[in-house]
């Protein structure tokens, strides 16, 4: 096999070279426990393009910015892997939704989601208002903490679902119902397991036993099967009250509506229902833990930095005050604030190494040959750490963003959203609720650790997501 391993390597001539792996694994076993920070060294040491392998799988792995951006603005590149072992396509089929389709279906759902969200969003109040009364409800239960110590990921999950909730289903839950906890943290779980899906790949041997890695596939696994039926009796329950006029217009009903008009128009219809409830699962999954685990790290920032966080209170209560709740029309007016969100979102760079591309057909990249099938990783960890773009970048400092006349800036190098064309299709939706969840948190409490507590941005799970150790915070009301 040392053979076939060797002869499969030396057989891709132009592919970008990278540090040596071992037959089997190839690079797995040394991407330790924050690949994305080992992916930084090696950039270090081998580029701004590098190949590495997982198991006998090419990777390449992207670090510079315009690289990235050139490569991912191509069609070529934008592919994904198919398949996977913890995937929800075990419950909705293979290569389905818009996370993970290619080609033609995803061009086709991507354009129609990007019309929809734009749609039921734009020009209304009512996405904004059901934001804002997502942030109202969860700054009541943080008031209701009585400034007791409270891990705050459980009910700011809850209230970000809510929004999506809202989206694609027109409906919201309550903040302490047990069910809703129950599918919220079953989302947590399986994001904070992506990681468990390289080794599955590499050694599929270890599911033929029990041990750490299986019982981990089998819990994601488990959470999907159930969340499907979750999706599926929204689904359901939508079809049977498609006749009243009072309902809110939500994603669901304009694809049950877009695939009706195809049945009769189109002889190919791909608005199905694996489609469907795949995408309810992209949409659920990318919306909510992201925008959630994003607010997780303002905090954890705020503590750490407290003379920004008292920046921003004074920013909040000289423009606008601090008792009336703020909308996005007040973002204008909040230029440091607007500022801090950035560069949270620039430090934490909370979907590391983006989401995997694959390529479609053979693609030069500055000279390199890479195979059609190939993975390419964007490591936006490291763009966002680049000393090209960021002076002292691992300086946590909101006035990078902003120029000398304290105006917000557009800041070259900064991709939280990725770039091309897989970039994230929610940016706009997760913009807004960024600025409404966090600046209005600001603006009704200052954070403190419980004494004797530490909190560092160097304690985190690295995953799809990096996500913050669970901690708790003293919520002290401002009124
Ligand atoms: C702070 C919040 C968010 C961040 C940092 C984020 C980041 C990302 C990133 C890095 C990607 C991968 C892009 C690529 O493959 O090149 C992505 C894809 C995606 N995001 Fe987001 N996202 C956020 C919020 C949202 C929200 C609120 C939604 C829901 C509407 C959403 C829906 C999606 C979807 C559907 C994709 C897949 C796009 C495709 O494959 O074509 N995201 N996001």
């Amino acid at each position: 096999s040392l053979y076939f391993w060797s002869s499969t390597f030396s057989r891709r001539k132009n592919f970008p070279p990278g540090p040596t792996g071992i037959p089997f694994f190839g690079n797995i076993l040394s991407f330790g426990k924050q690949p994305p920070v080992t992916m930084l060294r090696w950039k270090e040491q081998f580029g701004d393009i590098y190949g590495l392998h997982v198991g006998r799988k090419p990777l390449v792995v992207l670090s510079d910015f315009n690289t990235i951006k050139k490569v991912f603005g191509d069609d070529a590149a934008a592919g994904r892997e198919q398949s996977s072992p913890i995937r929800h396509d075990i419950a909705t089929g293979a290569g389905s939704g818009l996370i993970f389709s290619q080609d033609d279906l995803w061009r086709t759902h991507r354009r129609f989601a990007l019309s929809t969200l734009r749609d039921l969003g734009m020009g209304k109040n009512w996405l904004e208002d059901s934001i804002i009364a997502e942030v109202e409800g969860l700054c009541q239960t943080l008031r209701d903490t009585e400034q007791k110590p409270f891990d705050p990921k459980e009910q700011l999950t809850n209230s970000v679902s809510n929004v999506i909730c809202a989206l694609i289903f027109g409906q919201r839950f309550d903040l302490k119902d047990p069910k809703f906890t129950q599918l919220t943290t079953m989302l947590t779980t399986n994001i904070q397991n992506v990681d468990v899906e390289g080794l599955a790949e590499v050694m599929p041997f270890l599911m033929w036993f029990p041990n750490r890695v299986r019982d981990r596939v089998m819990t994601v696994r488990r959470n999907l099967r159930s969340l499907a039926v979750f999706f599926k009796d929204q689904v359901d329950e939508h079809a049977r009250t498609k006749q009243r006029d009072e309902v809110v217009p939500d994603y669901l009903y304009a694809y049950q509506a877009e695939a009706e008009n195809r049945s009769k128009t189109v002889a190919e219809n791909t608005f199905d229902e694996p489609q469907l409830l795949s995408s309810l699962f992209d949409l659920f999954i990318a919306g909510s833990e992201t925008t959630s685990t994003t607010t997780l790290w303002a905090f954890v920032y705020m503590i750490e930095n407290p003379e920004v966080m008292w920046k921003v209170q004074a920013e909040i209560d000289q423009n606008i005050g601090r008792d009336r709740v703020l909308t996005n029309a007040d973002r204008g007016l909040l230029p440091y604030t607007e500022a801090t969100l950035l560069e949270i979102q620039r430090c934490a760079s909370l979907v590391p190494l983006s989401v995997p591309h694959t390529t479609r057909s053979e693609m030069n990249i500055d000279g390199y040959i890479i195979p059609k099938d190939t993975v390419l990783l964007a490591n936006l960890y490291s763009v966002h750490r680049d000393p090209r773009y960021w002076e002292k970048p691992e300086k946590f400092d909101p006035t990078r963003f902003l120029d000398e006349k304290e105006k917000l800036i557009r800041h070259e190098g900064f991709a939280p959203f990725s770039v091309g064309k897989r970039a994230c299709l929610g940016e706009s939706l997760a913009k807004m609720e960024l600025f409404l969840f966090i600046a209005n948190l600001l603006r009704s409490f200052n954070l403190r650790l419980p004494a004797g507590k530490t909190l560092s941005h160097e304690d985190y799970h690295a995953s799809v997501v990096n996500c913050p150790n669970p901690f708790q915070l003293i919520f002290e009301p401002r009124t």
